[in-house]
């Protein structure tokens, strides 16, 4: 199983670049926090980045065997999570069995990652929302070249319709929260 962090986004809400925060109750940076929870459960990790965050990715995951710091592929670069996904996908020949957790989920733990690893083809859902930046799913780049050549880069229509994921509901929303703007605490607790 390949590891996939979503990192690669412009961050416009939150302000600065979500990979590279370091949140205050915490010892290294979002990135870091989802490298080292896929880690454990995957052969190897993908770290999805732009063009600004990866020089400072790429130094930080320089001694890291099993990381790659990839960017968006042409001619998907910069449409949302899945040009990551795709580049990620453009790593193989072969259909390539994904975990997929976006940078900006810092309290989702190895428990729940496992949850989902432990499943083919799913997503976490709590309560209030669906996750879709928290999948796993086995596919190809040709499979997901087809879907965005038709001019659709949601993910959730990739996961749902396409790749037919199922929802895995978590109890635990306190564990989901996401960080898109630097108010995300102040709604959590
Ligand atoms: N590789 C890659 N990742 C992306 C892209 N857009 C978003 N992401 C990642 O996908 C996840 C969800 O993205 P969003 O939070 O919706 O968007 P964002 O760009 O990070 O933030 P906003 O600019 O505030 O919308 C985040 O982990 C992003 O880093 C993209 O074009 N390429």
């Amino acid at each position: 199983m390949i590891g996939v962090v979503l990192a690669g986004g412009e961050s416009r809400r939150f302000g600065q670049d979500k990979a590279l925060y370091q949140l205050p109750n915490q010892r290294v940076n979002n990135a870091q926090l989802a490298v080292d929870k896929l880690s454990p459960l995957c052969d190897r990790v993908l770290v999805s980045a732009n063009t600004q965050n990866t020089p400072a990715l790429t130094k930080q995951f320089a001694d890291s065997t099993n990381v790659a710091v990839i960017t968006d592929e042409p001619p998907f670069e910069q449409r949302g999570p899945l040009s990551g996904i795709y580049a990620a996908t453009c790593q193989s020949d072969f259909p390539t069995d994904l975990l997929v957790m976006a940078v900006d989920y810092p309290y989702v733990s190895v428990d729940v990652l496992s949850v989902l690893a432990n499943h083919a083809n799913c997503y976490a859902r709590t309560p209030d929302a669906d996750h879709y930046t928290l999948a796993h799913f086995t596919t190809t780049r040709e499979v997901l070249r087809d879907f965005l050549l038709l001019d659709d880069y949601r993910l959730r229509d990739f996961i749902t319709e396409v790749q037919q994921c199922d929802p895995i509901s978590f109890a635990n929303a306190e564990l989901f929260v996401n960080y898109n703007t630097p108010e995300a605490d102040f709604h959590a607790h």
